[in-house]
């Protein structure tokens, strides 16, 4: 069947003006040799395998041929569409593998080894210098990430690489030195994290000539940054504290304009609440990091909601990427808890510990500078290598003893919350926490100074009664590292959240650390030292009193009173009856 019989099945009854003639058969056009390929053809079904064809006259066959071709097509789109659904569920299996999980949109796959990184062979070769094999798991992922220019918040364990998944995607994405002024900003909460970046950033980025800088010396800083200084810097790795004392000046000290990544290293601890907090910092500094085009990312061993708020509000087309189960404790430490008694207990523990033989570089933790102060006086006399590192040393004292524990000079480090994040020692064998940590998250960081990049090591936690509010969410965090833990203190009943905080701001009273008796620590004469003693046992006396009649001495006056007039009219009963 031709057009022109098409033409009359159509017409056929219709009759037709006068004006308009009857097109006769040459005049259609012979549309087998005219049809092409992308001719608009208008189907109607008649019969299982007949068709018409109203417009532009294109025969059955071609009809056929073009069915054929869209058939082959429909299969070539569903095999690529199973090629691409193949793909995803291999790089799902392989995100599995290592413990990988993300969400946010269109999100770069990740790599498998140090040559999947779209960088530069000098950075690989670095990579490779450095003594690294192959990524770990953060790197597979964030690297990729970060080299498409994507905002990220990373979450993964202590010792996992982090410092390098952030730093290879800025030292490729530099490209090579600039004179525009700092173009990377990287924020750690202490200098000694801060140093330790540089350090890495500098042997990563070995020949491509980049300034890295850290803000050591702020009155040298005052000159060498401000507006009239020859912007001849890259990269800046600093703390909040030091960098917003520049900014602060009249004219700022400091530009950062420039900046294209700025990167906020532990950022569950600057976001934290509290006296110490870095958030007013934060918002100032990134009030001055006023390019549009900068992107942030954020890294941490551990997860808090604030921060993921914040990113989710700040950080448009943001990816999430977790390594592990969140805020869990890395599993390459046996972690053990242990009750000591009483704070006198502990040293005994220690000193037990000691003798039984512990393999150095140990890590003890306590909760304040005195306390710091006082375990190494108390330890120096044991003939142990010790040194301590609070915030009461000066800047020069604290270098020299991270420098003498790295060499080995150092075998036992007592130290504070100060050095519980991001410090990488190599080889710590073991982490003592003399003192309970403060809050679960404080003692994931701890512990994680010890059995760092898929080495293994040990974590011991001296508790007494005193502990007990955090002891069930700690012993929960050994539960699910695989650690034995005693089912009695899973069974601990929870403190509320509100209770919690308080307990993470400020540390529980502690009797001090000390071998030496009372009398011979307090300072006069004879006289001196009794009244000292004796208003010293009223004190534990009355102590004792008000935990036992529960009496909150500065909650409630009158009700204390009343409690306190009870008490003393029993008293005065019992020995009115003893009389009789
Ligand atoms: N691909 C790798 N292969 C082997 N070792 C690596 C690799 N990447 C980093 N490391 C090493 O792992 C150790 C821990 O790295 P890093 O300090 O970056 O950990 P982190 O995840 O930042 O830990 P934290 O949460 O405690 O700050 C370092 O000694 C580092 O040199």
């Amino acid at each position: 069947m031709d057009a022109y019989d098409i033409f009359k099945k159509l017409t056929k009854g219709l009759s037709f003006s006068k004006s308009s003639k009857t097109p006769k058969k040459e005049n259609f056009p012979d549309i087998k040799k005219e049809a092409k390929d992308n001719d608009v053809v208008k189907v109607v079904k008649k019969k299982e395998d007949e068709f018409i064809t109203l417009l532009n006259g294109i025969t059955k066959d071609d009809q056929e041929n073009k069915k054929g071709k869209k058939r082959k097509q429909l299969d070539e789109n569903q095999l690529d569409k199973k090629r691409r659904l193949l793909e995803q569920e291999e790089i799902n299996r392989y995100r599995n593998q290592n413990s990988i999980s993300v969400v946010g949109r269109r999100i770069p796959n990740p790599a498998r080894s140090f040559d999947d990184f779209s960088v530069d062979q000098s950075i690989i070769k670095n990579l490779i210098k450095c003594g690294y094999e192959e990524p770990t798991p953060i790197q597979k992922q964030a690297v990729p990430i970060m080299l498409e220019g994507r905002q990220l918040l990373a979450c993964a364990p202590t010792g996992s690489g982090k410092t390098a998944a952030f730093l290879v995607p800025i030292i490729q994405q530099l490209k090579s030195p600039q004179n525009s002024g700092f173009r990377a900003l990287i924020l750690c909460p202490t200098r000694e994290l801060a140093s330790q970046t540089q350090r890495e950033c500098v042997r990563l980025s070995e020949g491509k000539g980049f300034r890295i800088h850290i803000l050591s010396k702020i009155n040298k800083a005052l000159n060498q940054y401000g507006p009239k200084s020859n912007q001849k810097f890259d990269i800046l790795i600093t703390t909040p504290n030091r960098l917003c004392f520049l900014l602060k000046q009249d004219p700022p000290a400091i530009q950062l304009s420039s900046i294209q990544w700025l990167v906020i290293d532990e950022a569950d601890k600057l976001f934290e609440d509290g006296s110490r907090s870095f958030r007013d910092q934060l918002d100032q500094i990134l009030q001055a990091c006023d390019n549009k085009d900068k992107k942030i990312a954020m890294f941490s061993a551990t997860h808090t909601p604030v921060v993921a708020k914040w990113c989710v509000h700040n950080m448009p087309g943001l990816v999430r990427v977790t390594i592990g189960q969140r805020n869990a404790a890395t599993d390459t430490v046996d972690q053990k808890l242990q009750f000591v008694g009483s704070e006198h207990g502990k040293l005994i523990a220690l000193r037990d510990l000691i003798r039984q033989g512990i393999s150095p570089p140990v890590l003890i933790f306590v909760q304040s500078k005195e306390r710091a102060q006082q375990l190494f006086n108390e330890l120096i006399y044991d003939g142990i290598m010790v040194d301590a590192i609070h915030a009461d040393r000066t800047q020069t004292q604290r270098d020299n003893v991270v420098k003498c524990f790295r060499e080995g000079k150092i075998w036992v480090l007592i130290c504070t919350e100060l050095m519980a994040r991001g410090i990488d020692f190599k080889g710590v064998n073991l982490v003592i926490n003399y003192d309970f940590p403060p809050s679960s998250i404080s003692y994931v960081h701890r512990i994680g100074r010890a059995g760092r990049a898929g080495r293994t090591g040990q974590a011991v936690t001296f508790f007494t009664q005193e502990d007990s509010p955090l002891l069930r969410s700690i012993a929960y965090i050994l539960k699910e590292s695989g650690c034995e833990v005693p089912e009695y203190l899973l069974s601990i009943k929870t403190k509320s959240k509100k209770e919690a905080k308080k307990i993470a701001k400020k540390a529980p009273a502690r009797e001090d650390i000390t071998t030496v008796p009372i009398y011979d620590r307090i300072k006069g004469g004879k006289k001196a030292k009794f009244r000292e003693i004796a208003k010293r046992m009223k004190e534990a006396k009355n102590k004792a009193v008000h935990k036992k009649k529960k009496i909150n001495p500065k909650k409630n006056v009158v009700e204390n009173i009343h409690r306190k007039q009870k008490i003393s009219v029993k008293k005065s009963d019992k020995k009115s009856k003893q009389k009789n």
